[in-house]
């Protein structure tokens, strides 16, 4: 299906951008986004398979030539090789989107040191190896942008602890690259999504299934989000239009992460008058707990 965006479909024209786990979710998303706003496209992970799909309909619906690279995140050599092969194909990259990351939810106590460093080493250390490769192959000369994709868990969330450091840890690579990058032009954000329901979230076992419907309804919109909604964020970020936003982590969550929702129930606007009933029961109550 065609990926209507809000912005110029010209937005990116003459303009080249990596996303990394382009091959689904909210990279296959974007990389659409993208190049139908006129970027050309390099679609990056760990199965050419999957991203020769995706390209496959990037052309059928934009026109636009994506251009594939297999390679683990994880591995420095792997990354240092991929993006010198990336500039050799396209001469200068533009932007990248650190999009590639994952996780298997699991209490902390349960979690091997294997598989900690095997979510670190995907959620941190793959962004970092992404990021330092495109600066200091092209990206220091020539300018650009870079996106990372971290996750809105900042006050901890049970079953991610693993993966709650990774972001938390790419969030602030995040702050100090765009310091010591902008003297080159180069200006580096993040996204903190909430729960997007992707593909990615399909892979999740039916117990995680139901705790996410749960969640779901404490999200103030009541919704989960949808991939275009990260995606047009991060087209955002990336642009012109962003000039002047540099450092910064834009959230993507339907206001979940505003306030602690468990402790203040939202007022029925439908069913009473604006915060009848929160104020008078709910902050009293709260206040006489703290004092
Ligand atoms: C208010 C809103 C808050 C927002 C919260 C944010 C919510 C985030 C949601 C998402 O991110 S959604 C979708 C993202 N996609 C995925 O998570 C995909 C599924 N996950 C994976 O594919 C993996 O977990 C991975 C880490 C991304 C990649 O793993 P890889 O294929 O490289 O690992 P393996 O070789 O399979 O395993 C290595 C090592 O890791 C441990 N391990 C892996 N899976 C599990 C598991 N299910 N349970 C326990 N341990 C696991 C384990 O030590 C493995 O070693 P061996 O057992 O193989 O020796
Ligand atoms: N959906 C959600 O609610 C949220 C998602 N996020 C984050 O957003 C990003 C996209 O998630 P989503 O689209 O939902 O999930 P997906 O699982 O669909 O996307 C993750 C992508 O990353 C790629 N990838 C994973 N490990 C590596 C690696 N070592 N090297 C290269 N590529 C890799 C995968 O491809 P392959 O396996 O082929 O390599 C896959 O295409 C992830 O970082 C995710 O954790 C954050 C907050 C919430």
């Amino acid at each position: 299906m065609p990926y209507r965006s809000v912005f110029h479909p010209d937005l990116f024209a003459g303009k080249t951008v990596i996303v990394t786990g382009g091959g689904s979710g909210i990279g296959r998303c974007t990389a659409h986004e993208l190049a139908a706003l006129g970027a050309r496209v390099v679609l990056l992970g760990r199965k050419q398979d999957k991203l020769q799909v995706v390209a496959g309909e990037i052309l059928e619906d934009t026109g636009q030539e994506a251009l594939c690279f297999a390679c683990d995140i994880r591995d420095e050599d792997k990354v240092r090789d991929a993006v010198a092969a990336i500039y050799n194909a396209v001469g200068q990259v533009d932007g990248l989107v650190n999009n590639a990351g994952g996780q298997f939810p699991s209490p902390v106590a349960l979690i091997s040191q294997k598989g900690w460093e095997t979510v670190i080493r995907t959620n941190l250390t793959g962004g970092f190896l992404m990021a330092r490769e495109v600066f200091m192959q092209g990206m220091n000369k020539s300018g650009g942008s870079i996106v990372n994709i971290v996750a809105d868990m900042w006050g901890g969330m049970p079953g991610m602890g693993h993966s709650g450091a990774a972001r938390a840890g790419m969030d602030n690579f995040t702050k100090t690259a765009s310091l010591e990058w902008a003297c080159a032009g180069v200006r580096v954000n993040a996204v903190a999504p909430g729960w997007i329901a992707s593909s990615g979230m399909d892979t999740y076992p039916e117990s995680m299934q139901q705790t996410i419907k749960t969640l779901r309804d404490a999200v103030p919109l009541k919704r989960l989000g949808m991939e275009a909604e990260v995606s047009s964020a991060i087209c955002f970020l990336l642009s012109e239009g962003a000039a002047f936003i540099n450092g910064d982590t834009l959230r993507i969550d339907g206001g979940a992460s505003q306030g602690n929702v468990a402790m203040f129930p939202l007022p029925d606007h439908a069913n009473s008058k604006p915060y009848d009933g929160f104020h008078r029961a709910v902050v009293p109550a709260v206040l006489k707990d703290i004092q």
